[in-house]
């Protein structure tokens, strides 16, 4: 059922993205190598490129406990909280409010020597997927990020050249209720994350220092946003 304009596109992609993303590490054939461990948090890259740029593809997981998938997907797709927890911004904005669960956004990103400042539009989309029978225990949220244009903000026309991404963000909670059936609290929760990305950068930039960003910006990036997570959820009812 077509709500609006970008329906098609975003539900055909978004079912890519999951299906994508449930699949280990393991299954996506070989090629994945692990460049960064920390705790529960693994970090994976496949290194490619197209017309000689660093495209390389990247998957993470990590498990954290005290907090729901739907409350991680809340605070990654919602504006009012990115720039507490997105060190890389230098501005943000909706472009865009396509529905509740859809808006646009444009950020541009602090500049990183010696590549030029890039800048990224992209649709942001929040479901819930209902659990079916093979995925046991309480629903699983995703936020699917993927670029795309708009009439406003044509790319590479001011000081930043125009990334190009695709991210999605799985979560699914675990609840592990109490014997003596206390309600549940968040010491009876655990989210495993799946956070998959692909960044072109658009212009060229070179190969060292893009992969030494994505290695020094990636893990950063996924345990600043957890924490930050727990660390607002932490006396508030849980979000299921
Ligand atoms: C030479 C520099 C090339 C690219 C710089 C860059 C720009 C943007 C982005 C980026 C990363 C994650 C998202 S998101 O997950 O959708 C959340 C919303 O912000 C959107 C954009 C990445 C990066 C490249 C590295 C990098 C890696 C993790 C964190 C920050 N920078």
């Amino acid at each position: 059922v077509a709500q609006h304009r970008l329906w098609k596109e975003i539900d055909h992609l978004v079912k890519q993205e999951v299906s994508m993303a449930r699949l280990g590490v393991g299954e996506c054939g070989t090629g994945w190598q692990l460049f960064a461990e920390d705790g529960e948090m693994k970090m994976y890259r496949r290194e490619e490129e197209i017309d000689g740029m660093v495209v390389d593809p990247l998957k993470a997981v990590h498990v954290v406990k005290g907090i729901t998938g739907h409350e991680l997907c809340h605070y990654f797709f919602s504006p009012q909280y990115r720039y507490d927890w997105e060190t890389t911004l230098e501005t943000m904005q909706v472009v865009e409010t396509i529905a509740d669960d859809t808006l646009i956004f444009q950020q541009t990103h602090k500049r990183i020597w010696p590549a030029s400042q890039r800048d990224c539009l992209f649709w942001s989309h929040l479901r819930r997927l209902p659990n079916d029978q093979d995925t046991e225990g309480p629903d699983m949220w995703t936020v699917v990020n993927h670029s795309t244009e708009h009439t406003d903000y044509p790319a590479n026309t001011g000081k930043c050249v125009r990334i190009f991404l695709t991210v999605c963000l799985l979560c699914q909670t675990q609840v592990d209720p109490p014997k003596d059936g206390a309600p549940i609290s968040r010491d009876n929760i655990t989210c495993k994350i799946t956070y998959c990305s692909v960044v072109n950068p658009g212009g060229w930039a070179p190969a060292s220092v893009l992969r030494a960003v994505y290695k020094r910006e990636y893990p950063k990036f996924l345990k600043r946003f957890t924490s930050y997570v727990i660390n607002q959820t932490k006396n508030k009812s849980i979000m299921f």
